[in-house]
């Protein structure tokens, strides 16, 4: 279990964040969605143990995190600056396994399945430079799947991309959490994306940012993207989530 008690972060005088109480429940996927600027990267951040806290703490299963925990892996948005471009996409998926000293056998294996998983195990050879922008950010994911992380944290991964690219890579996260069962947080922009993959909503409000709701997600899964957003519970969701935001957002502007 992932959690965050009182959390607050300033950036010298300016508050970012006013005050978060939240859990990220083990083996669940959980969006963070916010107006631009209320401090979802920050919070994610946060999460990582890459930025102290201000006030507050993290706690994952208890204990404080205060550096990025072994059993984390991250995932951002800007694919083209997350991949070594003089490594082969095999090479850039077995880097962060070295510090794990898995035998040979061992290490193949789990990089061959995460890029099979992620639909590239013909690209295994090429290099960032040779793939569309779609396939570099299947490669970060792989990355991430084949360390085998008990926590994923991925900040707005997909907003780089191209509208069919988002929506094969959101059915392919569908498809990891179902197979791998890890605790998934991820942040994004879009509200459609948060209620179509969340188990659970964070909904942040502005700045000093507060969570103004968590909301749970019944979707059924396996979910589609045709009909699953035609469901009637998933357009109410959708609007009541739009509506928060748009709220905060005219608070902020009254
Ligand atoms: N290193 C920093 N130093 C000073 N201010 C910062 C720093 N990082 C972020 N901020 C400020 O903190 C606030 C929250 O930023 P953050 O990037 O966390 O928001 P966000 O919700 O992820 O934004 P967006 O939705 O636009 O991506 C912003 O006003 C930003 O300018």
């Amino acid at each position: 279990m992932l959690r965050v008690e009182g959390l607050g972060k300033s950036y010298n005088d300016f508050v970012a964040i006013g005050d978060i109480t939240a859990e990220f429940a083990a083996g669940k996927f959980t969006c963070i969605v916010g107006p631009s600027g209320c401090g979802k990267t920050t919070l994610l951040k946060c999460l990582s143990g890459l930025l102290a806290p201000s006030k507050g703490r993290v706690l994952l299963n208890g204990k404080p995190i205060t550096e990025p925990p072994e059993s984390m892996a991250l995932v951002f948005q800007d694919y083209s600056r997350s991949l070594y471009p003089w490594m082969t996409v095999r090479e850039n998926v077995a880097f962060p396994l070295r510090k794990k000293r898995l035998a040979a056998s061992d290490r193949d294996e789990r990089i061959e399945e995460a890029l099979a998983s992620v639909g590239l195990a013909d690209a295994m050879d090429k290099y960032p430079w040779q793939l569309s922008g779609g396939m570099q950010q299947r490669t970060a994911i792989a990355r991430a799947i084949a360390y085998k992380p008990e926590i994923l944290l991925m900040d707005e991964p997909f907003a780089s991309v191209d509208a069919q690219t988002r929506s094969d890579l959101e059915d392919l996260m569908l498809r990891l959490r179902a197979r791998y069962n890890m605790t998934i947080v991820f942040v994004t922009h879009d509200i459609d994306e948060s209620v179509y993959l969340g188990d659970h909503i964070v909904v942040l409000g502005s700045r000093p940012t507060t969570v103004k709701e968590t909301l749970n997600v019944p979707l059924a899964h396996p979910r589609d993207q045709i009909t699953t957003k035609s469901e009637p519970q998933f357009l109410e969701l959708r609007s009541h989530v739009y509506t928060q935001i748009m709220r905060t957002n005219t608070a902020q502007t009254a």
